[in-house]
Formats: C-alpha cells, structure tokens, sequence
C-alpha cells in the first residue's frame, strides 16, 4: 500500500474543549482510515458527543486540530466542513419543518449539487433531483412518508430522514450519534442495514456512537473508548471489549449483550 494510500481521511489531533474548569475532550488524538468503521463508546458524559461536535464544527475547539485529508479545517463552521465531505446526521433544526420530506431531501441533493434556483427550473434537473430524493428515502424505508410534513414525522421516522439527508450529501465521512435511538423494534434494522452497506463500499469513513454493545460487535472494525474526556482505548473489538478499562467502565451501566 501506498504511503498516499494509507493516509488517514480524517484526523483529530489533541483535540480539547474546555467548559469552564470542565474539560470535556481532553487532547485525543485519533485517526480515521477509508474503509473503516469505528465505534466509540464510552460511559454517559464521556465526551462522545462533544468530540462529534469538535469534528463537524457545531463547537470550536479550545486547543488541539481536526484535518481532513491532511487539511487543517479547524478553523471553518460546520457548512464549510459538510461542503468539504464531513456529514454530520441533520439535527430537526437544521430542517424546513414546513416543507414535505422529499423536499426536505431534495434541498439535500441540490446543495449537494451545488444546483442554485435557476437550474431547478429545468423539468429534466427537477426530475433528477426527485428521483435521488426518492432513491434516499427509500434506503431508509421513508418512502411512504414522502409527501408527509417533517414536523409531523414520528420521532423513530424523523431519525431516518436524518440519515436519508446524510446520504444525501454523499460525505467522506459519515458521523451517525446513537443513530437508533428512540426508533421502534421493526425500525432499528433497516438503518443498521443501511450502516453496514455503506461500510461495505470500503470508501468512507464510519463514526459510529452507541451504547448498545451487540450493535457495536456486529459492525465495528475498530473501538474507540472514551472515559473522562480521554481516548483510554482504541483497537480490535474483541480485544478492547475484553479490557479492564471498558470491563470498568461499562460494569452496570451497559448490559453485556443489550
Ligand atoms: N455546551 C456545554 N456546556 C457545558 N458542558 C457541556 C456542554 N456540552 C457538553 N458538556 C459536558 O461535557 C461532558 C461530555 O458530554 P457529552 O454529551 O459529550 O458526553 P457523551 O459521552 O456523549 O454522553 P452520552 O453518552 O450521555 O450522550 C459532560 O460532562 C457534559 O455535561
């Protein structure tokens, strides 16, 4: 393998936030290899979420650097590192809770496209635009709820359009936080299945936060533990699941095979 081949996507570098005398990610340093999925668990309050926030930009760091393919992007907001391949699931706020879910994806493609107002007039660039709103939603088993208002969307339905939009973008790297959380029993496989096939393609980056220990063990490649704000372990899953540190750490608080 190349040393080109081999270089890191995305790379935090003694990344650190501090609230008031609280430092909630404390200088983690980490690498992330295309064609990889990494779990990072860790107990509630660890800092998971804010490390997501570090990378996507939703929160500056107070020292430390996030690169991405080598490029320093410390410095830019979130929209300048979605643009740049970083695709971070939608929160509801970032949505038009007014607009139909296929318009809410079909916003996602354009931006995407970088198609501004005047070439959506074209009936042949609308139709295409639909047709990629369509294909996304149906990956996500939101076909049906296509014309639906996205303030009226379920909380497990709103999930997946978080994810539908995420494919949208058609990131490098895609962050998904707890991705299943709240949604319905019958729910919950169609987006690990949809998680996995995007591991499958062996080209992007997968971040994956979760406490449910099965879902880690069926598709991480690699575990990254958090614990204080620290990256105490990284490595194999079996290997990291096995230590002492994680033993510790989710002891009570995550049952063995949730
Ligand atoms: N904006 C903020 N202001 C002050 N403290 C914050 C802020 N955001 C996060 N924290 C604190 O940082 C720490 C890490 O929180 P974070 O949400 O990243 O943990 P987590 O590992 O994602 O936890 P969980 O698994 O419960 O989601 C917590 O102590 C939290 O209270």
């Amino acid at each position: 393998m190349s040393v080109q081949a081999a270089a890191p996507v995305l790379e935090t570098r003694e990344l650190t936030i501090r609230f008031g005398g609280h430092v909630a990610v404390d200088s983690v340093s980490c690498a992330f290899h295309a064609g990889t999925l990494t779990a990072i668990v860790g107990p509630n309050g660890a800092g998971k979420t804010t490390w997501f926030n570090l990378i996507s930009g939703q929160l500056r760091a107070s020292a430390g650097k996030v690169l991405l393919r080598g490029e320093d992007i410390t410095g830019l907001g979130p929209a300048a590192r979605a643009d740049k391949g970083l695709g971070r699931a939608f929160q509801l706020t970032n949505l038009f809770p007014n607009l139909s879910v296929q318009e809410n994806v079909r916003l996602a493609v354009a931006s995407r496209h970088r198609i501004g107002h005047v070439f959506w007039q074209t009936a042949a660039r609308r139709r295409d635009i639909a047709e990629a709103a369509t294909g996304y939603l149906a990956q996500v088993n939101l076909a049906g709820r296509a014309d639906a208002a996205v303030a009226s969307l379920s909380h497990g339905d709103q999930r997946k359009l978080e994810v539908a939009l995420m494919l949208a973008l058609e990131p490098e790297v895609f962050m998904f936080d707890e991705p299943t959380a709240g949604m319905s029993v019958d729910e919950v496989p169609v987006i690990l299945e949809l998680i996995a096939e995007i591991k499958r393609r062996q080209d992007k980056v997968v971040l994956l936060v979760e406490h449910k220990m099965d879902v880690v063990r069926s598709l991480a490649d690699r575990i990254v533990v958090l614990h204080n704000g620290q990256l105490v372990a990284d490595g194999e899953p079996a290997l990291v699941i096995a230590s002492p540190i994680v033993q510790e750490a989710y002891l009570g608080a995550t049952p063995a095979a949730a």
